[in-house]
């Protein structure tokens, strides 16, 4: 079964636009579970743009599925995962001034950092995840890294699809066969929304989560939160 993990960082990029409380995240994280998602992200960047480290805090509290937080493995990122325990940590290679996440980790160039920082973070009972590319070179690093899963970044996939699909889906195919073989488990995230995530599903027979937020929030706000998730799962039956 593939799970569905809301990532919430444009709830709190509305609310951070006045300032106040609303809409109140930490609500919107019970809500998004009682209407089926079964995870929560989000992505604390250091500039604190949407998700801040009080929200870190405070949706580890209430999350009663997998939490999942992603970001650059600096300083303020460990303090995160060791001080709270989420149920994932996703590494992400993005520099601080990042408009958003664009491409996967170098698993081979950054070998060693990342061999090391994976072995912190699974020290504290945390499942690692690595943002990559669908491309097997990396496959094979992330494995030789020793994470406990990959999340096969998908903005390539989410923009040839409309033009494309089956070709769209190949390189994505070929990576998760390959992860799969090298016992990673497989996660995939990035501008995934509800015409493109049945295709990439049905072609990716071991994806075991996807994170979704910019889209499905956009769409809540025409169809409803509750309406959305339960049309995104939907999507992964
Ligand atoms: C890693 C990834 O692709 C997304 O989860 C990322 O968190 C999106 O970040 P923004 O919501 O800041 O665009
Ligand atoms: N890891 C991907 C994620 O959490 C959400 O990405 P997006 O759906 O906001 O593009």
């Amino acid at each position: 079964m593939t799970k569905l993990s809301v990532n919430v960082n444009k709830i709190a990029t509305i609310r951070n636009a006045r300032g106040g409380n609303n809409p109140d995240l930490i609500q919107v994280v019970k809500d998004c579970e009682r209407f089926g998602a079964q995870g929560i992200t989000v992505h604390p960047r250091p500039d604190e743009r949407h998700i801040t480290a009080q929200d870190v805090y405070q949706i580890q509290q209430v999350c009663q599925t997998e939490f999942n937080i992603e970001g650059y493995p600096d300083a303020r990122y460990l303090k995160f995962i060791e001080e709270v325990r989420p149920a994932q940590a996703t590494l992400v290679p993005d520099p601080p001034e990042a408009i958003t996440s664009n491409a996967g980790w170098d698993t081979i160039q950054h070998e060693a950092y990342l061999k090391d920082i994976v072995q912190q973070i699974q020290s504290f009972g945390v499942r690692v995840s690595i943002f990559a590319d669908p491309d097997l070179r990396i496959i094979e690093g992330a494995a030789k890294i020793g994470t406990d899963r990959i999340e096969l970044y998908t903005e390539p996939y989410a923009t040839g699809y409309p033009v494309n699909k089956e070709e769209a889906v190949i390189p994505y195919v070929a990576a998760g066969k390959l992860a799969h073989e090298l016992g990673l488990g497989i996660n995939a995230g990035h501008d995934l929304d509800l015409y493109n995530l049945k295709y990439l599903k049905d072609n990716l027979p071991f994806l075991d989560e996807v994170s979704i937020g910019h889209a499905l929030v956009c769409d809540a706000l025409y169809l409803g939160l509750e309406n959305t998730i339960q049309m995104y799962l939907k999507q992964l039956k």
